[in-house]
């Protein structure tokens, strides 16, 4: 039986994190049952990994870490719960294309088992009505966004303009490090089982993902940990002539939206107040709410299932997805930030999400919103 034509999505529009959304494409996560953990990866995810690198890497370099499939069968759960809480906020919600098998990808340069569309933040920045694809960190990642891609005609069909980083070919030697050595971190961990291919001349390259951005209408606020980050910086600005892309140097290695989400004009989420000297002038005297402290009690406890890795950190959860700048999609696992919001007159919306310490993402992290009805507002003056 033919399927009826997704409805047409709207024109893409989406310039920040919390003006009324209406449009946003939700990541899955059917097939995501190893994580493929070479060099890419282990530098990538090095903050959190680091530790427990070394004592499960085998020493014949096997790469492909198991995911325990009651693990991926919970995720999916959650992420369809998800799905009705967002369509029951009135919010049309797209999918990537489901990968149908395991899929093992292969560049000259080196190989890798491709990661399922589930945190479509990250290889993405919605820019206005521009779709700027990245240019992804970890090998596995790559062609991630063919999956998206079904959802992004529809929005070029709509007028949508689309741009893409040059594609890195994340060789040999493509990616910096100097965001640990600055710290006097010994990186060998992630690098000593490299096994791509060099290409000579090359050195490093264009890489960045899409959730080191914060949008804020005109401005996107941009988090540069090291040489790979700053060549995109570059990019976005010679690239995007219309929005001020404001430097935050090295406030995490890469990602930022477990650290800081703008809440509404002049009221942010932040970590702790430790990151507010990363951020622009004007964005300091804003109203913060600090993270509050939360405890193992509302962490799964996955002894049973031998080891698990957790590739994200404890604060994951502060990585909310705003409706509107009063209505807020929070995991219903955290009920201290639940009860801090809702005291300065949040509605939440509560939406368990057990495994987000073991798939690197939030609920920020899993969608991509489209379309928002805020403009390139000037929020920073
Ligand atoms: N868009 C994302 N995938 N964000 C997740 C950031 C997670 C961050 N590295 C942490 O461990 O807290």
């Amino acid at each position: 039986m033919p399927q009826p034509a997704p409805a047409s999505p709207t024109a893409l529009n989406s310039f920040d994190e919390f003006t009324r959304l209406d449009e946003v494409v939700l990541g899955r996560a059917e097939h995501y049952d190893a994580h493929h953990t070479d060099t890419s990866w282990r530098l990538f995810f090095y903050d959190n990994v680091a530790p427990v690198l070394g004592r499960h890497a085998t020493p014949s370099g096997e790469e492909l870490l198991p995911i325990p499939g009651q693990l991926v069968d919970e995720l999916n759960e959650d992420i369809a719960g998800l799905a009705d809480a967002l369509t029951g906020c009135g919010v049309k919600v797209l999918r990537p294309a489901a990968p149908g098998k395991d899929i093992d990808i292969r560049s000259p340069h080196w190989d890798a088992r491709a990661t399922p569309p589930l945190n479509v933040r990250d290889q993405t920045i919605i820019l206005g009505n521009t779709i700027v694809e990245t240019a992804p960190h970890v090998r596995a990642r790559i062609f991630e966004n063919d999956l998206l891609k079904p959802a992004f005609y529809r929005y070029y069909q709509e007028g949508a303009n689309w741009l893409s980083m040059p594609r890195p070919a994340l060789a040999r030697d493509s990616l910096d490090t100097a965001y640990f050595t600055r710290q006097n971190l010994d990186v060998s961990r992630a690098t000593d089982s490299e096994s791509a291919g060099a290409i000579e001349g090359l050195g490093l390259e264009m890489v960045f993902d899409g959730a080191q951005c914060m949008r804020l209408g005109r401005d996107v606020l941009v988090n540069v940990a090291n040489h790979n980050h700053e060549l995109a910086l570059r990019w976005l600005r010679d690239n995007i002539r219309d929005l001020r892309f404001h430097r935050l140097d090295a406030m995490a290695d890469n990602h930022i939206d477990s650290v800081l989400v703008p809440l509404r004009p002049g009221l942010m989420l932040l970590r702790s107040p430790a990151y507010l000297k990363y951020l622009p002038a004007a964005m300091q005297s804003w109203d913060v709410i600090y993270a509050p402290e939360t405890d193992d009690s509302n962490f799964p406890d996955y002894s049973d299932l031998g080891f698990v890795i957790p590739i994200g950190s404890r604060y994951m959860d502060i990585n909310l997805l705003s409706i509107d700048e009063n209505t807020v999609v929070v995991n219903s696992l955290y009920p201290e930030l639940i009860e801090v919001l809702e005291g300065h007159g949040f509605t939440v919306v509560p939406v368990r999400h057990r495994h987000r310490r073991l798939f690197g993402g939030g609920f920020h992290c899993f969608t991509l919103d489209t379309v928002r009805r805020g403009g390139p507002e000037d929020y920073l003056s």
